[in-house]
């Protein structure tokens, strides 16, 4: 059987399991059942929520991220959520700006940024303080990654800084994934995506360029987002759904794929 052959089997078996987890329980692994019915799993897979639709998805994941910040709130009187920007996470971000807790105690942050200011339409600081810095989430704080300075490599001292204010690990980060399988600012082709990707790398945030990025980025590094305390992908769409299985694979060189193989705890939330 070819290589596509196999990655549409495993989409179909994957997505076959992610319809007997949504019918019976929403914490079932649907890869543990498919190990127990005798299939080899190919790489280590991380429980897949699977959604009949967006908003149906965004109220479940928000309620999830929630939680998340609740308990940190009460283990440690703050919590810290890192946030991807992108078309993807607009509905989340509605339905968690509704979420009650206590958004005076929380600090949000993104876990990459396009190098604009907030008045550009491609800003992810716009997108998160337009969209989930509202209603009661008004309250929260926030820490962006850009600083008025003309590149990421003259303005990422400044925000070191800012960072420093910050306790990590990160409670919660919300990660999503670009149709060419870049995740935070980990672009293939990135000039920096090896050092991102290095896990003896100690460095939180990095500038990047990437021939598809649009304009330089900085990003925090992948062994930061992966000490998160939770973890989430979210994704929508069939095509995605075929990329991260061909992320799944062993020999995947996807930037995507050094999530999912290194990961320690990762939740994907997924709907066509
Ligand atoms: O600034 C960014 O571009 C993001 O943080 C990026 O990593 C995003 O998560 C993916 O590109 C998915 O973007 P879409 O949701 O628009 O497909």
């Amino acid at each position: 059987m070819g290589r596509q052959w196999r990655i549409a089997a495993s989409v179909y078996r994957r997505y076959v399991g992610a319809q007997r987890f949504r019918r019976i329980d929403r914490t079932r692994r649907p890869h543990l059942e498919r190990r127990q019915r005798g299939q080899q799993r190919v790489t280590a897979q991380a429980p897949l929520h699977a959604f009949d639709d967006g908003q149906a998805l965004a109220t479940a994941l928000a309620a999830r991220l929630a939680e998340g910040l609740r308990n940190a709130i009460d283990a440690r009187g703050e919590a810290t959520i890192a946030v991807s920007g992108g078309n993807t996470p607009k509905r989340l971000f509605d339905r968690l700006s509704h979420e009650v807790l206590d958004w005076s105690r929380v600090t949000v942050t993104l876990v990459d940024e396009r190098w604009v200011p907030d008045t550009d339409e491609r800003s992810n600081a716009r997108l998160v303080e337009s969209l989930l810095l509202r209603h009661n989430a008004a309250d929260a704080q926030f820490v962006p990654l850009y600083a008025e300075a003309a590149t990421p490599e003259a303005g990422i001292a400044q925000v070191r800084t800012r960072i420093g204010t910050m306790k990590l690990p990160f409670d919660v980060v919300v990660l999503g994934m670009g149709p060419d399988g870049h995740t935070a600012s980990f672009f293939p082709g990135g000039d920096r995506l090896g050092e991102a990707l290095d896990p003896t790398n100690t460095a939180e945030v990095l500038p990047m360029r990437a021939p598809n990025a649009g304009e330089p980025r900085i990003t925090f590094t992948l062994s930061v987002l992966l000490k998160a305390r939770s973890l989430y992908l979210h994704i929508e769409g069939a095509d995605k759904r075929v990329l991260l299985e061909q992320a799944e694979q062993p020999d995947s060189s996807l930037p995507i794929a050094s999530v999912l193989h290194r990961a320690r705890q990762l939740e994907i939330y997924w709907c066509p």
